[in-house]
């Protein structure tokens, strides 16, 4: 606990969807229990930002403009002085951060799986013939794909609620939803099946909650640091290492899940697919925790050798 007789205000900056509110929230009950001062206070206050994921709704993500679509104007707002941290899904947070912001915390991370809906059948194997499948992510996309070629994966977007009610109108035929999000809603009623990360490796950082301040803010980083949870961030610190050099943004479709095992050892598995799932390389390393970045960064190192430059340019030029 910090000693502190006059708590600093912390002004916490999120996005107004449900889930990202929830996160906001569940950040705001932790710092008033790790610091009683800001708790005495009532110093810890949730600022809502829109950002430019949450203007654009009828389009695909990746075609909008890729890296930072969720995250650039809450950065924005935390280097104008406006908020002092910003709470992320560290899914939706590009792997450079932007000059004078550091990543001070990671929440303990939620379930990493992806949830499968459809009122026709309990897992991706059992559709029937052509489904359609709902999905606007290229992760799921492409591996829904190299599973069952035959199906038919398009956009749906809006919010969780939203999604299911597409699904029970018909507008589509299955949905994926990460388990995450609906366990952190409260919906975790909903779920009907948790697909295995052998079907359906998740995205990187993916039920992660991240931190962000202004590195010279040493006050606030030391108050927000006490929140940390040690594995999440190795776990995620590994991914976001493969994915840096993957120069992954959300137009191409990467995944990659860091597991820890035995207290002290790493399993890392990554995939790097073509969005219509023809192609898809995977690469899996296993390590003692305290080699994880190396590991990481030789498991992407790897697929970008397998897949070849030539495939991420293409991807780069996609949009
Ligand atoms: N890109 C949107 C997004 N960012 C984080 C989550 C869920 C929560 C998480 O993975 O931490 C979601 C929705 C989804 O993928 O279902």
């Amino acid at each position: 606990m910090i000693e502190s007789p006059n708590a600093p205000l912390i002004r916490l900056g999120t996005r107004g969807s449900p889930l990202a509110l929830a996160q906001a929230e569940e950040v705001q009950r932790r710092l008033m229990a790790a610091h009683p001062d800001l708790a005495a206070a009532e110093a810890v206050q949730i600022v809502v930002i829109k950002t430019t994921g949450d203007r654009v709704t009828d389009r695909p993500l990746a075609e909008i403009g890729g890296k930072g679509l969720f995250t650039k104007e809450i950065e924005a707002a935390l280097a104008a002085g406006e908020i002092d941290a910003a709470v992320h899904s560290m899914k939706d947070v590009p792997t450079w951060l932007p000059d004078g912001m550091t990543l001070a915390a990671y929440l303990p991370r939620e379930d990493v799986r992806d949830a499968f809906f459809s009122p026709h059948a309990r897992s991706i194997a059992e559709l029937p013939q052509a489904a359609r499948v709902g999905s606007a992510s290229l992760r799921r996309q492409a591996q829904l794909l190299i599973a069952r070629p035959d199906l038919k994966v398009g956009l749906i977007r809006g919010n969780v609620e939203t999604r299911l009610r597409k699904l029970e109108a018909g507008e589509v035929d299955a949905t994926l939803l990460a388990v995450a999000g609906l366990n952190r809603l409260g919906r975790s009623d909903a779920i009907q099946v948790r697909l295995s990360t052998e079907e359906m490796l998740p995205a990187v950082g993916q039920g992660a909650v991240g931190l962000e301040v202004r590195a010279a803010d040493e006050r606030t980083y030391r108050y927000i640091r006490a929140l940390n949870d040690i594995e999440t961030e190795a776990r995620v610190c590994a991914e976001r290492a493969c994915l840096e050099v993957l120069e992954g943004s959300c137009r191409t479709p990467i995944a990659a899940l860091a597991e820890v095992a035995d207290r002290n050892r790493m399993r890392f598995r990554a995939l790097v697919a073509e969005p219509d799932g023809s192609a898809s390389w995977r690469a899996e390393r296993e390590g003692p925790l305290s080699d994880s970045l190396a590991l990481a960064r030789d498991a992407g190192a790897e697929l970008r050798a397998a897949a070849g430059e030539a495939f991420f340019e293409r991807l780069a030029d996609l949009f």
